[in-house]
């Protein structure tokens, strides 16, 4: 079969594939390996033109996991994604996965490398810039245990389109820091080429700040009822 023949037969849409809810020993990090099939299937669906026999078959078994995942559920406090800190992404599949290779009290280095799935027409869409730059100053921002900071502004600017499927070189430095408030640079660039760069400012959270402000507005919301 050609690579643009579209296949529907049941051999390649019903796949004798391992039980993925069936215990396995022969894994060693499967929640790393899970956002990474996430990510593919991101990018797979991304760069598709299925059939639409195709498209429905693919839907049902995507819905066929997801409701399966759910006998799985848990609170945001206990859930894996995003908190896997020694992995590039942090086990979640919103922003592109930042491999970071230094963070120090005042500097972060780390790379990127975005497919069509985060394109805006052969380059980077812009929302996802400020996402990279959002990951890594956070993480200078809040690192060597400094208390908890949120971002408070992000000012992007975009000098050259970033392209995909490439590797991007992501900067950030502590630029200083004025009580509560935390001032942050970055910039990335695609070999020589400024690409965009950033500043950021973060504020130290008061102890009440760093309540579940979910709760908080679903309290404010039946108080006022
Ligand atoms: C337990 C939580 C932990 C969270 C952190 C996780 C980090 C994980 C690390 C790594 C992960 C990687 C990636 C994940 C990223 C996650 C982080 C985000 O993206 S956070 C989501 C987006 N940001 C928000 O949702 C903030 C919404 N805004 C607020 O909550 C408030 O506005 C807040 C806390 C930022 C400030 O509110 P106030 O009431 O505490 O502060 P006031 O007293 O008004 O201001 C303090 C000083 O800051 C200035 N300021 C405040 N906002 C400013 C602004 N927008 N522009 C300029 N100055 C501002 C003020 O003028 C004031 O300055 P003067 O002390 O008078 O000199």
């Amino acid at each position: 079969m050609d690579a643009t023949t579209v296949s529907t037969t049941d051999d390649i849409w019903s796949p004798s594939w391992d039980d993925p809810f069936e215990p396995t020993t022969d894994r060693d990090d499967e929640f790393a390996e899970l956002t990474d099939a996430l990510r593919a299937v991101q990018e797979a669906v991304t760069r598709s033109r299925p059939t639409p026999d195709a498209a429905g078959r693919t839907a049902r078994t995507l819905r066929d996991l997801a409701a399966r995942l759910a006998a799985f559920e848990v609170g945001e406090d206990e859930q894996i994604s995003g908190r896997r800190w020694d992995l590039a992404g942090r086990g979640q599949t919103l922003t592109p996965a930042l491999h970071l290779d230094e963070v120090t009290d005042n500097r972060a280095r780390g790379r990127v490398l975005v497919g069509r799935f985060h394109s805006g027409r052969y380059a980077m869409n812009g929302g996802v810039t400020p996402l990279i730059f959002d990951e890594i100053l956070a993480r200078l921002a809040n690192s060597c245990g400094r208390p908890w900071a949120r971002t408070a502004y992000l000012h992007v600017n975009y000098r050259a389109p970033a392209p995909l499927d490439v590797e991007l070189r992501v900067e950030a430095e502590f630029a200083g820091q004025d009580g509560r408030k935390r001032f942050m640079r970055g910039a990335m660039h695609h070999g020589d080429v400024l690409v965009a760069d950033v500043e950021g400012l973060w504020i130290e959270l008061k102890p009440e700040q760093t309540q579940n402000v979910s709760l908080a507005v679903g309290r404010g919301a039946e108080e006022n009822s």
